[in-house]
């Protein structure tokens, strides 16, 4: 489990979530722009500073009242909508940095997500030099070669053409599903959560309205609207 309990304050902005959150599976973030979907991720991640209270991941202390776990130490990957990359290094050297934490290296399984996110053209190509697609799609690649617990994602597929998206939720799902992998993951787009996610929050202002199976918290939002027309 991902358990919450944090106040957060950002300017004159203020996110207060408790919550527990299952460490299996695809749970997505939803809610209107503004809302805090970015910021309850980077507080997770250990990037952001939290008023008070505390963060556990599998009953690991990340964040309490006297200790915050720094971010290396959280095994934790991370695609943010920009500035996921080492800048001083090009595409395959940001690769192989992102797989130092493994004993082994996996060859084979760059090389699939090479191919996947269609990376061969841009491997010696710095940040700086790729769109925010591209940027993007790199950054899927370093975070699922990290070998992370947790996976947190905020809008990854954002700039990317829809038969690439496609392949790449059928491959976070399947690795989700095959290698104990959660990923919390934030979209604006609903059809997307419904095809990919197990689970759904949903944040408002701030505070978190909803949380439940997936399926159960999108019908739960349809219906008002139904009354609404059938009135
Ligand atoms: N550096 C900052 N200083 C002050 N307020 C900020 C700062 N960054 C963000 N905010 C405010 O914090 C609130 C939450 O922002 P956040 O980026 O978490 O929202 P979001 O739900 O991810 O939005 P979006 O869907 O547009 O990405 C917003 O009201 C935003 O204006």
């Amino acid at each position: 489990m991902l358990d919450i309990d944090i106040c957060v304050r950002q300017g004159r902005f203020q996110l207060n979530i408790q919550t527990c959150i299952a460490d299996t599976g695809i749970t997505a973030i939803y809610g209107p722009s503004g809302c805090g979907k970015t910021t309850l991720l980077r507080a997770i991640a250990g990037l952001m500073p939290i008023q008070t209270g505390s963060i556990q991941f599998r009953q690991v202390c990340w964040h309490g009242q006297r200790d915050s776990m720094p971010v290396h130490r959280r095994r934790l990957g991370y695609v943010f909508q920009e500035n996921s990359l080492l800048r001083h290094l090009n595409v395959a050297q940001n690769l192989a940095f992102a797989q130092q934490r493994q004993p082994q290296l996996d060859t084979g399984y760059q090389q699939e997500l090479i191919e996947l996110l269609g990376l061969q053209e841009l491997l010696k190509r710095y940040p700086t030099e790729l769109s925010l697609g591209e940027q993007q799609r790199v950054a899927i690649a370093c975070a699922l070669l990290s070998k992370p617990q947790l996976l947190l994602m905020d809008e990854p597929l954002a700039s990317l053409d829809s038969e690439r998206k496609q392949r790449i939720l059928q491959h976070l799902k399947h690795r989700s599903e095959n290698f104990n992998l959660p990923i919390l993951y934030v979209s604006h787009h609903l059809g997307e959560i419904a095809t990919l996610a197990d689970h759904l929050l949903i944040i408002e202002d701030g505070a978190l309205i909803k949380q439940g199976p997936v399926n159960t918290v999108i019908n739960a939002m349809a219906k008002p609207a139904l009354i609404t027309v059938e009135d």
